[in-house]
């Protein structure tokens, strides 16, 4: 099977994604990585970041594998799993990243409106949400590995509201 596992940079998909691969014994593929290494159709100059060629990417992957990507739900998965995190969180990490205000602001602010959230449940794949705020990795990792197991599909999980009324 093949597992999406997406969302906001710095929610943890790299680090649940590797690690849910090993257990599973499958592919771990890092799609942000293959859209950098050519799987792209020109260049985002307001975003600083190649447009990917989601077609190209879907044309050559494993079957059994774990994607790792904020794209993943677009490549036709047989399960989603959408990682978040609350939005104060999710700026401490990313501002451990060295990222800059402007490019915060706008990941915190997708966050805190379920964005990818909303466009995972626009694909045909079941959809999988869950909370890394709180929890440790190892725990996340359970979770997920269960939830993937049972076809626990579940959405609605965090209401990040309070972040947005309290920035209008
Ligand atoms: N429950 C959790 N699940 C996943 N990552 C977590 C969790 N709690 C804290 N983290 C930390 O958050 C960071 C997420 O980084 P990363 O996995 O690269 O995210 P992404 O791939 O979504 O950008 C890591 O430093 C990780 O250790």
């Amino acid at each position: 099977m093949r597992i999406a596992v997406t969302g906001t940079p710095g929610v943890g998909k790299t680090t649940v994604a590797r690690r849910l691969a090993d257990e599973r014994g499958v592919s771990y593929v890092d799609i942000t990585r293959r859209v950098r290494e050519g799987a792209s159709k020109g260049y985002d100059e307001e975003r600083q970041a190649p447009v990917a060629d989601v077609d190209a990417l879907r044309d050559d992957l494993p079957e059994d594998a774990v994607f790792d990507g904020h794209l993943s739900h677009r490549l036709e998965p047989g399960f989603t799993v959408v990682l978040r995190c609350e939005p104060d969180v999710l700026r401490s990490r990313l501002e451990e990243r060295g990222w800059g205000d402007e490019k915060i602001d706008e990941n915190a602010e997708a966050e805190a409106l379920d964005v990818t959230t909303a466009e995972a449940l626009d694909t045909e794949a079941p959809v999988f949400e869950f909370d890394t705020t709180e929890p440790t990795v190892e725990e996340t990792v359970e979770r997920v590995a269960r939830a993937v197991e049972e076809r626990d599909e579940r959405t609605g999980v965090v209401d990040w509201s309070a972040y947005v009324e309290g920035r209008v």
